[in-house]
């Protein structure tokens, strides 16, 4: 059996990202940008106005000069002449600066007459000016290749002068649930038979990191309706199947597979739960082979198709992230599984404290969903009492 790490290795080297494609701005929201943007406008476009007031000379403002309004340049509108001696512009937030000015008087500080202003109080020089291209100029990179899009980034993007940007697709991942015991929710569901918690879990898996989930029909427990469903999901970029994954007489992924020249990387690996996870690929297809108990194919999907799906999807690979807090409840010694032991999350005075479930059958999805971290035990963790500091990983929306 190989470690946990190893295996997130060698899944996201097997992967590649699919090819870019143009969206429209917002739609660009969350994908990972596959071209540079370089800014095609200048931001600010010239020295603009911060404030409401008036454009004039610093040498003009001082205190209770009477100064001749020449002119008046609402923003969109730049003034076309220039300030002389003793004269100010009317301007607003936004305004272009007209030339010759070279500093704002706001209108709180001055008294408007019909022809003229009086300065109430000293300006100092280039004071309420943005510069020309304080944010950004024409050419600039703004956004870097390879990052994934935060409504932020759209707002730079817009900026820059962008209606639409050229991002990588979203990795199309095909979902086959296997077994001669499962319905869809709300079908009948046959006896001694459960409902497919397993489809829609991972179709919300995958859409919550930035997969497009194509469910495919249940295959049955057949190496025939396995090898059918391996060809339904030609043009995916990832099949992901569960069920049928251990050693069983009926566990019959790999063979049904087999037909269409499955291409094993590994199977088994030295996780609990999770023990009977496939990888590898049929005829360039990547196969992640979850287990059937809904949690195991849960924590695998956390472990490793999250990062897998961010990888097709343009991402740099990287592993979960790890947090450590304190520890609620004394643990006993692991084995040489790395095990994923769900736990409730509660702040308290000493910060963030994880708590094991009582009960940690990997069939018990209400105790998943009261989970709020995974509590990561290494392979032959030594027994840990409450106040030690342990590993999680939190169990967000997804
Ligand atoms: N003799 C051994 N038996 C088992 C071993 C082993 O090493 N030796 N490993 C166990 C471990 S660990 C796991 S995990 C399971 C995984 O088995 P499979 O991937 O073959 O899954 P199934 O047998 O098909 O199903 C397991 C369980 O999950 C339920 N299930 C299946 N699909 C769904 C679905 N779509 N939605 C909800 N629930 C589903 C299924 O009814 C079973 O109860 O094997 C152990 N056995
Ligand atoms: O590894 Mo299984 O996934 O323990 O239940």
């Amino acid at each position: 059996m190989i470690s946990v790490v190893e295996a997130r290795r060698r899944i996201l080297a097997a992967l590649r990202p699919g090819a870019p494609e143009i969206v429209g701005l917002a739609q660009a929201h969350g994908r990972v940008l596959a071209k540079p943007v370089q800014a095609r406008l200048t931001v600010p476009p010239a020295d603009i106005s911060a404030m409401d007031g008036y454009a004039l000379r610093v040498a003009d403002a001082t205190p209770g000069s009477r100064l001749k309004l020449v002119g008046e340049a609402p923003a969109g509108h730049p003034f076309s002449g220039q300030i002389g001696a003793g004269e100010v512009v009317r301007i607003f937030t936004g305004s272009v600066i007209p030339a010759g000015a070279d500093t704002v008087l706001i209108q709180e500080n001055a008294t408007a007459e019909a022809d003229a202003v009086v300065v109430n109080e000293a300006v100092v020089a280039g004071r309420h000016i943005r510069r020309a291209g304080q944010d950004f100029s024409a050419g600039d990179e703004v956004l870097h290749a390879g990052r994934r899009l935060s409504v932020r980034d759209v707002a730079v993007a817009g900026a820059a002068g962008y209606p639409w940007l050229c991002v990588y697709r979203k990795p199309r991942v095909a979902i086959l649930c296997t077994g001669d015991e499962i319905a869809l929710p709300g079908e009948p569901v046959p006896a001694g038979g459960i409902a497919n918690s397993n489809a829609s879990m991972l179709m919300a898996f995958a859409s919550a990191h930035g997969g497009e989930p194509l469910l495919l029909p249940i295959a049955r427990d057949t190496e025939d309706a396995v090898a059918e469903a391996a060809l339904a999901a030609r043009g995916a970029d990832m099949l992901v199947t569960t069920g049928g994954a251990s050693v069983g007489a009926h566990d019959l992924v790999q063979s049904g597979l087999a037909r269409h020249g499955f291409a094993l990387d590994f199977w088994k690996i030295a996780m609990r739960p999770g023990k009977p996870l496939i990888f590898g690929q049929v005829n360039g297809l990547p196969v992640l082979g979850l287990p059937g108990n809904p949690v195991s194919a849960y924590v695998c999907a956390s472990l490793f198709l999250a990062g897998a799906i961010a990888v097709l999807g343009g991402l740099d690979p990287q592993g979960p992230v790890f947090e450590t807090v304190t520890l609620g409840a004394s643990m006993k010694p692991n084995d040489t599984r790395e095990d994923y032991v769900r736990a409730t999350l509660t702040r308290a005075a000493i910060g963030w404290v994880a708590t094991p479930l009582p009960v940690q059958d990997s069939g018990m999805l209400t105790a998943l969903s009261r989970a709020g971290a995974l509590i990561r035990r290494p392979p032959n963790a030594t027994a840990a009492a409450p106040g030690d500091e342990v590993e999680i990983l939190r169990l967000g929306l997804s």
